[in-house]
């Protein structure tokens, strides 16, 4: 899928990770909504892209993706503004292990209520053009990270639904692709300020921090480039791709059901 024309929604854009996933896109032809909580950043990024790749090609959409009220008004936004939404990147998610329920309802419950808007808008059989949804996971979804055991479990629920939804979009006619991408640390506001998200693994920070020294940490603009992948190749579906600092692979799952 060539990202000429093409449109896309961005969930947790105003910074990190998703900022670089925004930049990316929208240095690769397509235009971008930006959607985010944080209103102050999010329409300062939306200037400086206006500036940078043309007035238009970004739009700010303030929307806490628990709501399912600003998720819906966003999409429908979105819609409106470019004509349609080619690409979807579920990208808003928190590490909070204290709230804990938060976790799930932003990291899990958030991706599968966007997943299943933007498969109104985008599903082939709702005269949608089909396209492809990309998560934010972690390779905290493939191994545990032990003093985040709530995070592992959003992002182990992550991966799976994107496995399943992918063959579920194959078998049904949605022309929509599902894939995942799972990076190691990455340099953000996330692993910068964990003072008081550990809640009772708050004795395990050592172990955390000794985990990214052995890993390493990765840059935005370094998973931001992986998203290309799975966005431009059309063989990608199902697909988790884990990201480290020596380098990518795309994970093997056992097949049970063959
Ligand atoms: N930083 C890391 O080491 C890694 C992060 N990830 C994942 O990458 C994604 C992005 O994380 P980072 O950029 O590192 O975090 P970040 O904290 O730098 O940025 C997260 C963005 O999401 C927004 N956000 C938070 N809650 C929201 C909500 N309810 N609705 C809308 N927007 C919301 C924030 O305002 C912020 O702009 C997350 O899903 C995270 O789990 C995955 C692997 C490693
Ligand atoms: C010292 C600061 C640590 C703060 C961590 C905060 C957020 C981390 C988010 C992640 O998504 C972490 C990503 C990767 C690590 C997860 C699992 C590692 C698996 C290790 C293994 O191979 O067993």
């Amino acid at each position: 899928m060539a990202l000429t024309g093409k449109s896309a929604v961005v969930t947790g854009a105003a910074g990190g990770i998703g900022k670089g996933l925004s930049e990316v896109l929208l240095r690769n032809g397509a235009k971008v909504a930006l959607l985010d909580v944080n209103e102050s950043a999010g329409q300062s990024l939306m200037e400086s892209l206006n500036q940078k790749h043309g007035t238009g090609s970004a739009l700010f959409l303030k929307c806490d993706v628990e709501s399912e009220e600003q998720l819906r008004a966003a999409f429908q936004k979105a819609v409106e503004t470019f004509g349609g939404i080619d690409i979807l990147c579920n990208n808003a998610g928190v590490m909070n292990e204290t709230a804990w329920e938060k976790t799930v309802s932003i990291n899990l419950m958030s991706v599968i209520r966007a997943s299943y808007i933007a498969l109104e808008h985008m599903s082939k059989l709702n005269g949608g053009r089909g396209g492809v949804i990309v998560q934010t996971a972690s390779m905290a979804g493939l191994g545990p990270f032990p003093s985040c055991p709530v995070y592992t479990a959003t992002k182990s629920g992550v991966v799976g639904f994107t496995r399943a939804m992918a063959v579920a979009s194959e078998v049904s006619g949605y022309g929509i692709r599902f894939n995942a991408l799972c990076p190691t640390f990455v340099q953000t506001e996330m692993i910068t300020n964990i003072s008081g998200k550990l809640g009772q693994f708050t004795h395990l920070t050592g172990m955390a921090v000794k985990l990214t020294e052995k890993l390493g940490i990765l840059s935005v603009s370094e998973v931001a480039e992986s998203l290309l992948e799975l966005v431009t190749d059309e063989t990608k579906n199902g697909e988790a791709l884990m990201i480290l600092t020596q380098g990518k692979a795309y994970m093997q799952f056992p097949s049970l059901s063959k």
